[in-house]
């Protein structure tokens, strides 16, 4: 579940900006539609724990965020959070099945490798696992990415722009694969986007539509 009350977040030297409110049950998908600069990345960096709110309050997977400290935070996004990010920082070092591993090992968890071959043949990846990188295709790279995110059995699964760079295809593929896992997981799916595809593909989703409301002294608001 995801749950926020009058959420905003500042910059340094910028008006703060303010989120609608949000309530998303366990299990459920929401779309965080915007253009851009409109704050989409700001509000999955707030639902991981990585930013921490000016203004308001955020619970996610039954966590309260708005007053975690960053080491608490940081544990609690390990088994909690699954991210997909537009970039896919994946390891050109390792392989697809050590860039897995790596998972395990950054999130402090002991090595798992029945866990990651259950992953790699979930996302239909057990050909490519002992592939580098930068021998796979955009696609395949995005599957090894997701399959990365949700290895750990996330609460929550966030995509930032998951279908940006693909063609309709690959678009509705992605969406597909992102969906099932979150069912495999029973986590809550947040796609942020500005890709009319996806809310077409996904029409029983809530929508949050992030606009330019700005709050301009975020101190007279409180
Ligand atoms: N570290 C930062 N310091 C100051 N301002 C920032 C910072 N990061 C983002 N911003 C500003 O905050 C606003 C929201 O940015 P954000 O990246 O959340 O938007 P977005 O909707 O994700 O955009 P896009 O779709 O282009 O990725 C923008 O005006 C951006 O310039």
């Amino acid at each position: 579940m995801i749950r926020t009350t009058g959420l905003a977040y500042g910059y340094a030297q910028a008006p703060a900006i303010s989120f609608p409110d949000i309530d998303v049950a366990q299990g459920g998908v929401l779309l965080l539609k915007g253009p851009s600069g409109a704050g989409k990345s700001t509000w999955l960096a707030l639902a991981a724990g990585l930013l921490r709110p000016s203004r308001g309050q955020i619970e996610v997977a039954g966590q309260d965020l708005t007053a975690l400290k960053k080491v608490a935070a940081d544990a609690w996004r390990a088994g909690a959070i699954g991210f997909l990010p537009q970039k896919l920082h994946l390891s050109e070092a390792l392989t697809v099945a050590g860039n897995l591993a790596m998972a395990q090992w950054a999130a402090g968890v002991p090595d798992d490798p029945n866990a990651v071959q259950r992953t790699l043949e979930a996302l239909d990846l057990v050909a490519l696992a002992g592939r580098k990188p930068r021998q796979l295709s955009g696609g395949q790279a995005q599957r090894v990415a997701l399959a990365r995110a949700v290895l750990l059995q996330p609460k929550v699964i966030l995509a930032d722009e998951p279908t940006a760079s693909l063609d309709d295809a690959a678009a509705q593929a992605a969406l597909q694969l992102l969906q099932a896992s979150a069912e495999r997981c029973q986590a809550t799916l947040v796609i942020a986007t500005h890709d009319a595809r996806v809310a077409a593909a996904l029409p029983r989703a809530t929508t949050c539509q992030i606009g330019s409301q700005r709050i301009f002294n975020l101190q007279e608001a409180l």
